[in-house]
């Protein structure tokens, strides 16, 4: 641990030499933590991934290092909520050689698309694009199932002369049900439903999905064989992980019934599973042996993240170094409580506005509280460097940036988010580091736009947050014990620090932005 702590030992001072002014662009740091924000949701706009992973010459098309020839024989399925725009795109950029597609998008999602001006993101009025709407409120629903069986017949329908391309995204899971028979619709989303409520991962949620889908995990891309089957895949789960964004419908993984039966027996849900779910557990076979045309054929597919978390800070990072900060990416991944997570990130401002150097608690605090919320050591260690170098070398602003998407343990009625409540308890936690002319500033927000069951996408707060709420006669504490994070932010002068940027058509799960201005030097 010494050896790790003596990396973060400041050099001396080197005055005003070498150091940039964040605010040369005349914009407060409020708003440059913003528009970081937006450049993060800007760099994964659905029509933008698509445009930059598809490299068409001629007749032939390069999509993630393989060549694809067209000719005539390219047809498209799609599932997810930023499906639409994807679609939109691939039609513009392919649709000469398009045959016939067909898409499950959330329901009312073209006329919010019209509402909100982003009608780039829909598709012609002459489109040989089928959309299906369904999945009302995330939940897989009779319309859904109709579109999952209008893509499972596209898919059964084609033949080795074929190109399948596939457009996934966060929310697919729900847009393209096909529960196993015997099990029905409702059973299925049942089982869902009861995992979600007993606090299921994402990771066991989706095995369950998987094991009791015709189509999930593998099962599309063996219908669709032996068409060739390309999949553009926008990710929302941490790690980027193929087989359970959306479930993996075109990635063949092995089926194990234990770990399904041991997930449920976890949340105590096994003994009340509906026998039709203990049937198909129980059988040996691959779940689509039976009634299929490929009965021993799993279906090979190429696939391809196209948009991620990572993009979307990647791109952030270009622009707030144009702002004039230095970017540093803690991780993609940060998961886990809110309350650890606001702890890791009071514990890493404070570390970088020290003005003299900071006590060895502080990086040995943050070495022990990284892993818990899903960061790496060794990520730990580079961000404190160069929060170090910020600090003592001269280089003045930096901004640490990371996402994921930690969680919030509900005990209160009230209404919020996990970014919104995020923000609020790191504006606690920076009580006391205000520095002129205006201390560090934190943003976290839904890359979706929305932040749990409200308008806004998240907050964005600061040191002064504490006494600015006192002097508005707003307890912190109790918003806080209640989950009622939207209403603080709404109360509090006027609305100012909410986030609110409407629907933004992506999502790669959260952002979070920590803008630490130029340490004032010390003159020696
Ligand atoms: N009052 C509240 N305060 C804090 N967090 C809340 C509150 N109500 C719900 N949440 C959290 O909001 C999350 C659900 O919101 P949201 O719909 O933004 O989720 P999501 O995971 O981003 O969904 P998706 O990926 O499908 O968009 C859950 O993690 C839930 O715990
Ligand atoms: O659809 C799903 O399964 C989730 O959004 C994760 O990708």
């Amino acid at each position: 641990m010494a050896r790790i702590l003596s990396l973060f030992r400041p050099q001396p001072f080197l005055g005003l030499l070498g150091r940039r002014n964040p605010t040369f662009c005349n914009m407060s740091i409020d708003s440059q933590a913003r528009e970081t924000f937006r450049a993060a949701v800007e760099a994964v706009q659905p029509d933008t991934v698509v445009r930059q992973s598809i490299e068409r010459n001629g007749d032939s098309v390069v999509i993630d290092g393989r060549r694809l020839t067209l000719s005539h024989n390219l047809h498209l399925v799609g599932f997810g909520k930023a499906v639409l725009g994807m679609a939109a795109e691939v039609e513009r950029i392919l649709g000469d050689h398009l045959v016939r597609g067909v898409i499950s998008v959330p329901h009312g999602i073209q006329q919010t698309l019209q509402q909100h001006g982003k009608s780039h993101l829909l598709l012609e009025a002459d489109s040989r694009i089928k959309v299906m709407e369904g999945a009302k409120h995330n939940l897989p629903d009779d319309d859904s199932l109709k579109a999952a069986e209008g893509i499972k017949q596209l898919a059964t329908d084609l033949t080795e002369k074929d190109l399948l391309l596939v457009l996934i995204s966060g929310g697919g899971s729900a847009l393209l049900p096909a529960p196993i028979p015997p099990i029905s619709l409702q059973e299925k989303l049942d089982v869902t439903r009861r995992l979600a409520a007993a606090g299921a991962t994402i990771q066991e949620l989706n095995t369950v999905r998987r094991a009791l889908s015709l189509l999930k995990g593998g099962g599309l891309a063996h219908h669709a064989h032996p068409a060739q089957v390309v999949s553009l895949i926008l990710s929302d789960v941490i790690g980027d992980p193929l087989d359970l964004i959306a479930s993996g419908p075109t990635v063949t993984c092995e089926m194990w019934p234990e770990e399904v039966l041991s997930i449920l027996e976890r949340h105590k849900l096994l003994s009340s599973m509906p026998a039709s779910v203990t049937q198909v557990l129980a059988r040996q076979s691959p779940r689509w042996k039976e009634n299929d045309k490929h009965s021993d054929s799993p279906g090979e597919a190429l696939n391809a993240v196209i948009g991620s978390n990572t993009v979307a800070l990647t791109c952030a990072g270009r622009r707030v170094r144009e702002l004039g900060f230095r970017p540093v990416v803690l991780s993609p991944g940060v998961c886990g409580n809110v309350r650890l997570v606001s702890r890791l990130y009071g514990l890493l401002a404070r570390f970088a506005c020290s003005r003299e150097e900071p006590p060895p608690e502080i990086a040995a605090e943050v070495l022990r509280l990284g892993p818990e919320v899903g960061v790496e050591s060794w990520d730990l260690c580079r961000t404190m460097q160069v929060l170090g170098e910020g600090r003592a070398e001269g280089w003045g602003a930096t901004c640490v940036l990371a996402g994921g998407e930690p969680t919030v343990e509900l005990t209160g009625k009230g209404r919020g988010g996990r970014n919104q409540e995020l923000a609020l308890r790191v504006g606690l936690e920076l009580r006391g580091l205000e520095l002129p002319p205006q201390g560090p500033v934190f943003l976290s927000g839904g890359t979706d736009g929305q932040d749990g069951p409200t308008e806004a996408a998240g907050a964005v707060t600061d040191a002064g947050l504490y006494d600015e709420a006192r002097a508005q006669e707003l307890d912190i504490d109790s918003f806080l014990s209640n989950n009622d994070s939207y209403t603080f932010f709404s109360r509090l002068s006027a609305g100012e620090r909410l986030l609110v940027p409407g629907l933004t058509c992506t999502n790669v799960m959260d952002v979070h932005v920590l803008l630490i201005p130029a340490i004032p030097i010390k003159i020696s």
